[in-house]
């Protein structure tokens, strides 16, 4: 994870910002980041509701330093008094960056032609940025996520949809009757719908092509689970901080019979995933 290096840039220095929520750091946003200059920043507005990038890994998704406002603490701002605000901060910001839609302060009372009055800056709006006749936001990627589109929802994303997590503990039942697997605990992120996955793991830095399970373990122990299988390598059990990057999904959770028969399952998902990446 890139660490946040905002409190290392000092907000005097800054001369552009881009605004908005930025959950995804999605292909909309990057765009707005173009015109950011060579002493640009990023400003978050936190709602609490960022589940694609949480705060703590978004830094990774640029080279500009990012900021962070809550949102509650500033939403009863009026338009003028927001803008004092930033200019108080941000005392050389010379230039503004959003998109179409963006609207600010108390009861989204204020939008572009606002804040074109307002600031006393140059203000750079950014049109609809679309992908494939797709409307780029968080909110359409989050639900091609939860609908297990991952392909879609990357090609929005411009990169693959990435989790982090920390090992746990699994029912030992995975090298016995099935094949060896990481069990994770994930906080934060949106997770993709139940299911069978094409991924790469990240483990201490180095990316191994993988498959993941997600879901409720129905022909065991019923419980929710996400699995990682590597393909291709013997991984000696440890604590690690996990990474997973979603390329496809390959097939719903299912109940199966016997074990003999999930297990044939799981084999034949295995050389899918690894036909994928011979491919
Ligand atoms: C590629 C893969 C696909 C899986 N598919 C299913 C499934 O369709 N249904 C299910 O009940 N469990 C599925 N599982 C989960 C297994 O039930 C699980 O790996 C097994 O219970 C071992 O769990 P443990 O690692 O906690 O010991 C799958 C696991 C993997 C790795
Ligand atoms: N498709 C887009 N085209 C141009 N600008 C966009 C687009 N999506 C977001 N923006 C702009 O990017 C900034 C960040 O906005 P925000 O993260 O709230 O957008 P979003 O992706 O539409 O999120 P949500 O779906 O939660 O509304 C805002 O200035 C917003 O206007």
């Amino acid at each position: 994870m890139k660490k946040n290096f905002s409190t290392l840039v000092s907000k005097n220095t800054i001369t552009s910002l881009a605004i908005g929520g930025f959950d995804g750091m999605h292909c909309a946003h990057q765009e707005l980041f173009k015109h950011l200059d060579e002493n640009g920043a990023i400003l978050s507005i936190e709602s609490g509701y960022a589940t694609l990038t949480p705060k703590k890994y978004r830094q990774e998704y640029s080279k500009y330093p990012i900021y962070y406002y809550v949102l509650k603490d500033i939403k009863h701002l009026a338009g003028d008094e927001f803008i004092k605000l930033l200019k108080e901060q941000y005392p050389k910001l010379q230039k503004i960056v959003v998109g179409f839609d963006f609207c600010f302060g108390k009861n989204r009372g204020y939008c572009i032609p606002q804040l074109k009055e307002i600031f006393e800056g140059e203000v750079v709006v950014v049109d609809e940025f679309k992908i494939d006749n797709i409307p780029v936001h968080s909110r359409t990627i989050r639900e091609y996520i939860s609908n297990g589109e991952l392909t879609i929802a990357n090609k929005l994303l411009n990169k693959e949809y990435k989790i982090y997590g920390t090992q746990i503990k699994g029912q030992g039942l995975g090298s016995k009757s099935f094949v060896p697997t990481i069990n994770l605990k994930v906080d934060d992120f949106l997770l993709p719908q139940a299911g069978v996955y094409i991924t790469k793991t990240i483990l201490d830095e180095k990316e191994y092509d993988s498959i993941t399970f997600l879901g409720h373990r129905v022909t065991t122990d019923g419980s929710y689970a996400i699995e990682t299988h590597i393909l291709n390598s013997d991984i000696k059990d440890d604590e690690y901080e996990i990474q997973i990057k979603f390329f496809k999904k390959i097939r719903d959770n299912k109940k199966f019979e016997s074990f003999e028969g999930l297990k044939q399952q799981i084999l034949s998902d295995i050389n899918e995933a690894k036909d994928y990446f011979l491919n």
